[in-house]
């Protein structure tokens, strides 16, 4: 794209700003802002003004498959499941492009390091208790990673570094989301530096969309791969492609699940797993609403109980159904460093602008049904949201040594 192309394609989305530092880049930062500028889709922008494009319909409770319906199963679900994983059906999905600026660090999540005698990483405890699976069913698991810009490289040396943490190499695919601008509350966008607009990932609801852009929804089916456990990197109990879970879905004839637990309090920080128009839906824990916090069930226990951990498991032929420009674009409050009129970076102490997500939640309401599969929090939720406090690192830690594993 030349500067006119550039100049006619900013103008018509109020974006001129974008070019105030234009004559005073080098010859090589013209061509990378005006490729940025070529690449970037500003549409998103449009939508700052009114938060959300997610209008929810009415919203009522659904019933979760809880701990005891599940123990009287177990074995049942767990053959089940288990065949599926030796044929080869089954193949996890990481979702790793998030930034991690809750926990403070600059570093991808899964490289945090939450060991005290030893390195435990992250991506080492995601990949050890999936090896539990492979030794169980005597066979590798496709593991498909994903990145973006921020974290690309650095995370697929980590892994390099770290050989693969004692995984099979071969089985593990990394892949780039794509990033979306970000903009203030106006909708203009922030400029990163002078030759930059300022851009995040476009939010964990992108990823098989991503999939698609680089061929591996067509690798998914060459390989036979029915079900894709889709899951977040930063609990560190996570267990991926549970053969429990895989059956418990298969058994009860859904084409998708989602592990829950029970809320601690009714605002905490988990989406709610409840019914949409009928429909399967998950309202994320800032956009619900206080009716919902407060509302009881016919035994006087809060009816939006349960919370989802971040573990989804989705039938690959219903996915494409599901593809980004389907799914409403969140507008999230978020604090963006950014280049002032002289040229020097500031990096607000408050939220400044906004940044345009799609979320894998959503996903879920365009499916025909979900199972709400309901695991013990204390196996199987430590999440590393925050440097202390709740979700940090001192809980994650507790709960790792709760469950016998040393770190
Ligand atoms: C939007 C979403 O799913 N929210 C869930 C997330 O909240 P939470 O607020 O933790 O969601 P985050 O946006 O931090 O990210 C969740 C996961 O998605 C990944 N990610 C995020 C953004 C992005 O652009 N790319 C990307 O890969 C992160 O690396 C992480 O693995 O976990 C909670 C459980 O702990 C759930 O109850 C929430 O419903």
């Amino acid at each position: 794209m030349n500067y006119k192309e550039a100049y006619e394609k900013l103008e018509k989305c109020g974006q001129l700003h974008v070019l105030d530092y234009y004559e005073r880049l080098t010859v090589p930062e013209k061509e990378a802002l005006l490729e940025q500028i070529d690449n970037t889709d500003f549409k998103v922008l449009k939508y700052c003004k009114n938060n959300t494009t997610n209008q929810k319909g009415e919203i009522a409770p659904l019933i979760a498959m809880q701990i005891s319906q599940i123990e009287e199963n177990r074995e049942r679900y767990t053959a089940i499941g288990l065949e599926e994983i030796k044929k080869g059906k089954v193949a996890a999905v990481l979702l790793a492009g998030g930034m991690g600026t809750r926990l403070g660090s600059d570093s991808p999540k899964g490289m945090f390091d939450i060991g005290i005698t030893r390195p435990v990483y992250i991506f080492q405890r995601i990949i050890e208790n999936l090896l539990d699976v492979v030794k169980d069913a005597e066979t590798w698991i496709h593991l498909f990673v994903m990145t973006s810009d921020k974290n690309h490289e650095i995370t697929m040396e980590f892994f390099e570094e770290q050989e693969y943490f004692g995984y099979n190499k071969a089985f593990v695919t990394f892949f780039k989301q794509e990033m979306v601008p970000a903009s203030d509350y106006e909708g203009k966008v922030y400029m990163e530096e002078m030759g930059k607009i300022s851009t995040s990932p476009n939010g964990n609801g992108g990823w098989f969309t991503s999939m698609s852009k680089w061929g591996l929804v067509d690798t998914v089916k060459k390989n036979g791969i029915e079900w894709l456990n889709v899951f977040a990197v930063d609990n560190v109990l996570q267990r991926i492609a549970d053969p429990c879970f895989v059956g418990a879905v298969i058994a009860n004839g859904c084409v998708s699940g989602a592990k829950v637990v029970k809320k601690k309090t009714p605002d905490e920080r988990v989406g709610t797993l409840c019914l949409e128009d009928g429909r399967p839906s998950i309202v994320e824990y800032y956009e619900l609403t206080e009716a919902m916090k407060e509302a009881k069930d016919e035994r006087g226990e809060p009816a939006y109980n349960f919370g989802v951990i971040l573990n989804y498991l989705f039938r690959v032929k219903d996915l494409d159904v599901t593809t980004e420009d389907k799914l409403p674009l969140h507008v999230v409050e978020k604090k963006i460093p950014y280049i002032d009129k002289s040229g020097k970076t500031v990096s607000p102490d408050k939220p400044n602008g906004y940044k345009y997500e799609t979320l894998v939640l959503d996903m879920i309401h365009h499916v025909d049904n979900c199972l709400s599969y309901e695991v013990e929090r204390d196996r199987e939720f430590a999440p590393i949201k925050n440097a202390v406090g709740v979700d940090s690192v001192d809980t994650a830690r507790e709960l790792c040594r709760e469950n016998g594993i040393v770190l």
